[in-house]
């Protein structure tokens, strides 16, 4: 079974907060989906290999810690996952970034995927799979199951909302996935939007409505 986190930092709960309420405009959802990403991305690097190494400060030699070497990526779902990417970028800026897009049917939610363009290493990179919303877990799930086709093996999942319906599914599609949320909310509506969730969060950040 997967791990779930949910990444209860007070700076991540309240930026949510004002993500949510829907008298936040544009600019300011896009800028404080940045802020959260960049603070999720702190988290859930937490697991990091270092390595050792032997460095001359003014004072003395000293043997310090660097992170080893280890190969990330990134694969926001399109649209609204690329939200986060600079977000995450500002922490990990030697990342590759990949992408899926996937559109989610508004009556039967089934994802369709229109567009997908990866590292050519993918079998090597330790992959963050990200999406502001997971909702019936349609479209992460379809992503990652494309991503495993072409020889992925180690991938995270990063969402800033979930429905326990979606975390139901990846769980059991997807055992080896771990999933960090910013949170987990109540239950999925008849429109199949996260209840109390954020809204639409492509046309939320894209000013699409
Ligand atoms: O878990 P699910 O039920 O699949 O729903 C979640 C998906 O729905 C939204 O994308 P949408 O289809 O609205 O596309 P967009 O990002 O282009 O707006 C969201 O960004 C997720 O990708
Ligand atoms: O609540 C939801 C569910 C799916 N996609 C969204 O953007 N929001
Ligand atoms: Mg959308």
């Amino acid at each position: 079974m997967s791990k779930l986190f949910v990444l209860d930092h007070p700076l991540i709960q309240h930026k949510l907060t004002y993500i949510r309420n829907k008298n936040t405009g544009t600019k300011e959802f896009r800028a404080l989906v940045d802020e959260v990403s960049t603070l999720m991305a702190f988290e859930i690097t937490r697991d990091m290999p270092l390595e050792e190494t032997t460095i001359e400060t003014p004072v003395t030699q000293a043997t310090t810690k660097v992170i080893s070497g280890k190969k990330i990526g990134l694969i926001p779902i399109l649209r609204a996952g690329l939200g986060m990417v600079d977000g995450i970028l500002k922490l990990i800026p030697a990342a590759k970034v990949g992408h899926v897009g996937l559109y989610r049917d508004p009556v039967t939610f089934t994802p369709t995927e229109y567009y997908i363009k990866l590292p050519s290493d993918i079998e090597e990179r330790e992959l963050i799979v990200i999406d502001p919303m997971l909702a019936t877990g349609g479209s992460a799930n379809d992503a990652i199951h494309s991503l495993k086709k072409r020889g992925a093996t180690n991938i995270k999942l990063m969402c800033l909302i979930a429905a326990p319906e979606g975390i139901e599914v990846l769980q059991k599609e997807h055992p080896d996935v771990d999933i960090y949320l910013g949170a987990l909310d109540e239950k999925l509506n008849e429109k199949g939007y996260i209840v109390p969730g954020l809204g639409d969060a492509g046309d939320r950040l894209f000013g699409t409505k």
